[in-house]
């Protein structure tokens, strides 16, 4: 603990001793930890790592009275060593709080604002019908399935390009770069810093990392970043060239400067913002919808009776859209509790503060790494009674009608929340309700016809959702075949 005068830090578990032996602190599932601690400690963390600073913020109340009330203070970031050294620094999701950041979010937030994001309705539908169609096709490759569907969704917005089921050639790259990120450079440094995942981008630490050359890795890391912006970016730049673009982020941004921007700074920027959404929106949409399905195999009844719903309000001719959104407050539900029960950013993404601060009599230090701790939020059981388990009725009230807890929270806070919330709604919320109108998913049988419990593993990280397990997917309507789905799908466009 640093030495200083005034108001005394918040508590805090005892100090690090040893790189790598974090005490009491679970490495794979840190914020579960810090969500234990807190009931010591209070809402407010204070544990220091080397010569950073970091908070852990453990209830909503305390983050949205500082995140959101003095955002401020803050709506930095943390500077991220690595993301440079590996080119990622074109991702305003790392930009810290400036001008511009402010530029590059504005231009995403004019497309995906609530109004701007009902344009993406139809083809949001058209992706949602692509995926159930898909799955019973190939129910065993789901996985690869809802993977496609948020993919395609980000692809399609932000590029107008259309992706490829299989072996996609622009998904191809970016997952090249992601997984190089993210994959490759991660087991070598989580076992270290796997207490804070945060810490494995902030600490380079190239000696660390065993059988490497770091530069070597940081050279290749940003060949294949540079790809991931350029190449789909080009795409769309000879379609309008071609004059066979439609509309698309890209494509409508570039229109509007045309003439406005000698410098290519705006050009720049809006590639930027492009190769952003990709690395915001995919990952996590689809993290929640593996969510969804783990959650409609362990709780059935909850998976009946959304069906209920949905078959009482749509009938049996069509699927449901959009328009019976409303009549149907279970599916929201549903999809409510989805987000609350493992949040796919535990620990948010991290800010910073800005100038010192005091809080509740502590003192919030300049420069510290602030952390969200969503999962503990989620878990409150003063709000959340049985948190663990997956009861959508929780988010009904009396009335039978959607209480005002909109689990917010998981999207994060201030100025920094999640700019494209609403896209990300929309997508799982037409996922969702198409998946439950057309099949069951249930655990898988032996050969004895038992069912095989499935092995729940939730991945450790930044982000989180479930292991691939062995689960049955099967049509709801005995006999269902593609032309009869086709059928159904052509009476709900
Ligand atoms: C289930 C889906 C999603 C979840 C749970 C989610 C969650 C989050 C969270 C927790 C943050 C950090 C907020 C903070 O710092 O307090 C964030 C930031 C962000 N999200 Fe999302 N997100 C989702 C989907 C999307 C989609 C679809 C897009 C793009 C279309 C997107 C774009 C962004 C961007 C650009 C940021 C950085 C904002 C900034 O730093 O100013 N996200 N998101």
């Amino acid at each position: 603990r640093k030495k200083r005068r005034g108001p005394p830090l918040p508590p805090g578990p005892p100090p690090i001793p040893i790189v790598g032996n974090v005490t009491g602190v679970d490495t794979a599932y840190p914020y579960k930890s810090y969500a234990k601690l807190g009931k010591t400690c209070g809402d407010i963390i204070y544990t220091p790592f080397f010569s950073q600073e970091i908070l852990v913020i453990n209830s909503e109340k305390v983050a949205k009275e500082l995140l959101d009330r003095r955002s401020y203070n803050y709506s930095d970031r943390p500077r991220l060593r690595t993301v440079e050294l590996f080119g990622v620094d074109f991702n305003f999701v790392f930009f810290p709080y400036g001008p511009v950041w402010r530029q590059h979010r504005r231009l995403l937030h004019q497309v995906v604002r609530p109004e701007a994001a009902l344009a993406y309705r139809p083809m949001q539908m058209q992706k949602g019908f692509q995926l159930i169609r898909s799955i019973l096709t190939a129910p065993q490759e789901y996985v690869q399935h809802l993977q496609h569907h948020s993919g395609s969704i980000i692809m399609s917005s932000v590029y107008n390009y259309e992706t490829m089921p299989h072996n996609d050639p622009f998904v191809r790259i970016i997952e090249r770069a992601f997984n190089f990120l993210l994959v490759e450079l991660r087991p070598e440094m989580s076992s270290v810093f796997g207490a804070f995942p945060f810490l494995n981008i902030v600490f380079s630490l190239p000696t660390w990392i065993p059988g490497i050359t770091l530069n070597k890795k940081a050279a290749l890391g940003r060949e294949y970043t540079k790809d991931w912006v350029e190449v789909p970016f080009k795409y769309t730049e000879d379609t309008i060239a071609n004059g066979a673009a439609t509309s698309s982020f890209v494509t409508d941004s570039l229109r509007k400067i045309e003439g406005k921007d000698e410098s290519g700074e705006l050009r720049r920027a809006i590639k930027q913002v492009a190769a952003t959404a990709f690395a915001a929106g995919a990952e996590t949409t689809n993290n929640t919808l593996k969510a969804f399905v783990l959650a409609m195999v362990l709780y059935p009844e909850v998976q009946e009776r959304a069906q209920e719903v949905i078959d009482s309000a749509v009938g049996s001719d069509r699927l449901p859209t959009f328009e019976d959104r409303s009549s149907m407050p279970y599916v929201d539900a549903v999809l409510r509790e989805t987000l609350r029960w493992n949040p796919t950013f535990p620990l948010g993404l991290p800010h910073s503060s800005l100038e010192d601060d005091i809080y509740d009599g502590y003192l919030i230090p300049k420069g510290a790494m602030i952390l969200p701790n969503a999962w503990a939020m989620s878990h409150d059981e003063s709000v959340y009674k049985d948190s663990f388990e997956f009861i959508p009725e929780r988010f009904i009230d009396s009335n039978g009608e959607l209480t005002d807890d909109t689990v917010q929270y998981v999207f994060g806070f201030g100025r920094r929340i999640c700019v494209g919330r609403y896209v990300a709604d929309a997508s799982l919320w037409s996922a969702m309700a198409l998946m439950l109108a057309t099949f069951n998913f249930s655990k898988a049988k032996d050969n004895n016809g038992k069912d095989i419990e499935p092995e729940v593993k939730w991945t450790s990280g930044v982000t989180t959702h479930p292991e691939p397990f062995k689960l049955s997917i099967t049509p709801r309507r005995p006999g269902m075949t593609v032309e009869m789905l086709d059928q159904l799908i052509s009476a709900s466009e």
